[in-house]
């Protein structure tokens, strides 16, 4: 049974927002920086960068002069400060004691700093920012959760999850110790507003009356988000900078609990302080996309009904909900992947060209696209549920043997949807999403398949099989990033035999530096102001609509996922959904690489 919970208790609050209002951008948005990887000279058109301390010089691209406020971003005129501007003469890695004057002070509060996701993601993200010379000067950072911990127990903790990059290992040790010595602990309840002014009281001592812009990410569950929120609002936000709140999914089960979460964030909040975060946008592959497609002549022509058949965003994992199970069983794999992840991606994929690259002006375009679908029915999907197996004498449970999860759950832990836009675009083209745990791969990808050649040529050299003879264009998202195109070629010799070769366009082969974690790239676009990545509300809203009417389908007619071997393919009804429209999945051609 789904748990209910209510955000916040009342709707008509007296509260003000006041102090957590007062966004301001104290960065450049987009600038230019040319910089060399191997070969090739890199023009950055997108990425704001807030100072690369002391490579480059910052422009402004988008028409601004750096020291203007975007009147779209509801700033307040706080000028540039200096080393916004200006590579620094100073030594990158000054000890925190000397670098006390250099510039407005960032302190980011993990909020939930002891669970799972701060540990494995958030706090190694900062560090390998930090790392990579990203982080402004000036910052620190605070943990804050209920468990009883030193500064010293909480640095202990991080370090264990902290690496350096494989391709620059210099200093790693160094940079380790003085990353630590910025993070620093305090435990408190998250509704507490004593316990937030006592957290507050121990940031304004280290920011020793700078001036101080405050982040703070919330990784908590999310029936105490508001409760967070609310208390940090009151009593711990900026009262010289700008003050920001990473939010991390669930954002709500359906229409109704997402505008709820909402409402009761901006009792406290405006939306341009929220920071939603859909961490597949942070994904380097998911970045590419736009760039792949509006850079390059030979995709954007054919990016439409009149040239591709169907679009398949796929995510499968090799390992059940191990230790997620009480989470997982409130949600399913619909909402914990498909509603936002591949939605998102969809959303991306599909949207017109916007007028910039102005956050607003994408997700001005990505709302349409999601306002533009038909929302899923019964029909349009399959659900399936994991169960034990054994396999070379080892056995893997099935997901109701999880103890957290009870033993009659109906809850999906694999869903295809086939998703209709009903554009002028895309009409008629089956979007095809697959997610599911315990398969039999870890995987994360975009297959654009393309139609069949009219009239073509070489019909007989294909046999009768057509299908395998179409274009398919692949972003592999994760593992072994990629990008490749299925083509047709004639294998060397003096007969006429057709063969199918991909284009491929491999990271690793063609790019020696490491790729940067999802939660790096957000966590620095949310330092900076930068929306681009982060789900506008509206955006929620129109997700939650296409996927609210099957969601309460579902769970009133009580629909039993058909069950499928923990470490297989996934059940047979993905295939018959894929058959209904005419195409097949191509992860599962054979021939998938
Ligand atoms: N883990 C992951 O891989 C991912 C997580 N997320 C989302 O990120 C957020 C954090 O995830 P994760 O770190 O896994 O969560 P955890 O369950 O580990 O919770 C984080 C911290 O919150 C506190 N907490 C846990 N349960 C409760 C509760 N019922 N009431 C009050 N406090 C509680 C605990 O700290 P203490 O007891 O010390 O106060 C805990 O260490 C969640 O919203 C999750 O959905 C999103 C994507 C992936
Ligand atoms: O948001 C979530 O994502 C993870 C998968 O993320 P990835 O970056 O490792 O691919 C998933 O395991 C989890 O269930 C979900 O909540």
């Amino acid at each position: 049974m789904a748990t209910q919970f209510s955000y916040c208790s009342s709707s008509s609050t007296t509260f003000t927002p006041s102090s957590f209002k007062n966004e301001t951008h104290l960065f450049s948005r987009f600038h230019i920086l040319p910089r060399k990887s191997h070969s090739c000279t890199w023009i950055s058109l997108i990425r704001p960068r807030i100072r690369p301390r002391k490579h480059f010089q910052l422009k402004s691209s988008n028409g601004h002069p750096l020291n203007a406020v975007s009147l779209q971003d509801g700033t307040s005129g706080v000028p540039l400060a200096k080393n916004d501007m200006e590579p620094q003469g100073k030594e990158e890695s000054l000890p925190f004691s000397q670098s006390e004057n250099l510039g407005p002070q960032l302190s980011i509060t993990v909020v939930g700093a002891s669970g799972d996701l701060a540990k494995k993601k958030i706090f190694p993200a900062l560090f390998a920012l930090y790392y990579e010379d990203w982080l402004p000067e000036n910052f620190i950072v605070f943990g804050y959760a209920r468990t009883k911990m030193t500064d010293e127990e909480l640095r202990n903790m991080i370090s264990r999850t902290l690496t350096c990059r494989i391709d620059q290992r210099e200093n790693c040790e160094e940079k380790m110790d003085r990353f630590l010595k910025r993070c620093f602990y305090h435990s408190g309840q998250y509704n507490s507003e004593e316990h937030f002014a006592e957290l507050n009281r121990k940031l304004q001592e280290k920011e020793a009356g700078k001036l101080s812009n405050r982040l703070f990410y919330l990784s908590i569950p999310p029936n105490i988000f508001v409760d967070v929120v609310k208390c940090a609002s009151l009593r711990a936000s900026s009262t010289s900078g700008w003050t920001r709140v990473i939010v991390e999914k669930p954002f709500g089960r359906d229409s109704e609990s997402s505008g709820e979460l909402t409402r009761c964030l901006k009792l406290y909040l405006t939306e341009d302080q929220i920071f939603r975060i859909d961490h597949y946008l942070g994904k380097e592959l998911v970045e590419n996309l736009s760039v792949l497609r509006f850079s390059n002549l030979v995709f954007e022509p054919l990016w439409s009904r009149n040239f591709i058949r169907s679009v398949q965003l796929i995510f499968s994992e090799d390992f059940g909900t191990e230790g997620r199970g009480g989470y997982f069983d409130n949600y399913g794999i619909i909402r914990d992947i498909m509603q936002n992840h591949l939605l998102q991606i969809l959303a991306l994929f599909a949207m017109e060209t916007p007028v910039s690259l102005d956050a607003e002006d994408i997700r001005n375009e990505k709302v349409k696209v999601l306002r533009s679908m038909r929302p899923l029915q019964l029909d349009d999907v399959a659900v399936g549920q994991y169960k034990g197996h054994s396999k070379g004498g080892k056995s893997y449970p099935a997901y109701i043997d999880d103890p957290t999860v009870p033993n009659n759950s109906l809850t999906p832990t694999f869903a295809a949807a086939a998703l209709f836009i009903n554009n002028a675009r895309w009409d008629g083209v089956p979007f095809l999403m697959k997610a599911g745990k315990a398969l039999h791969t870890k995987r994360a990808e975009i297959r654009v398949q393309f139609r069949h050649v009219p009239g073509n040529l070489y019909k007989r050299n294909f046999g009768t099989d057509l299908d395998k003879a179409t274009n398919e264009l692949v972003l592999r998202v994760q593992p072994d990033e990629a990008i490749y195109l299925k083509i047709n070629n004639k294998v060397p010799g003096l007969g006429m035999r057709l063969d199918r070769s991909d284009l491929n366009l491999l990271y690793r082969a063609r790019y020696s530096r490491e790729i940067p974690d999802a939660y790096e790239r957000l966590l620095l676009d949310a330092v900076e102001g930068e929306r681009r990545l982060f789900i506008r509300s509206d955006e929620l809203d129109a997700a939650w609509a296409l996927f609210t009417p099957l969601l309460k389908e579902l769970e009133q007619k009580k629909i039993v996922p058909e069950l499928y071997p923990y470490g297989s393919r996934g059940p047979v009804g993905a295939h018959y959904l894929a058959a209904k429209h005419n195409v097949r999945w191509g992860d599962l051609s054979g021939e998938a690489s």
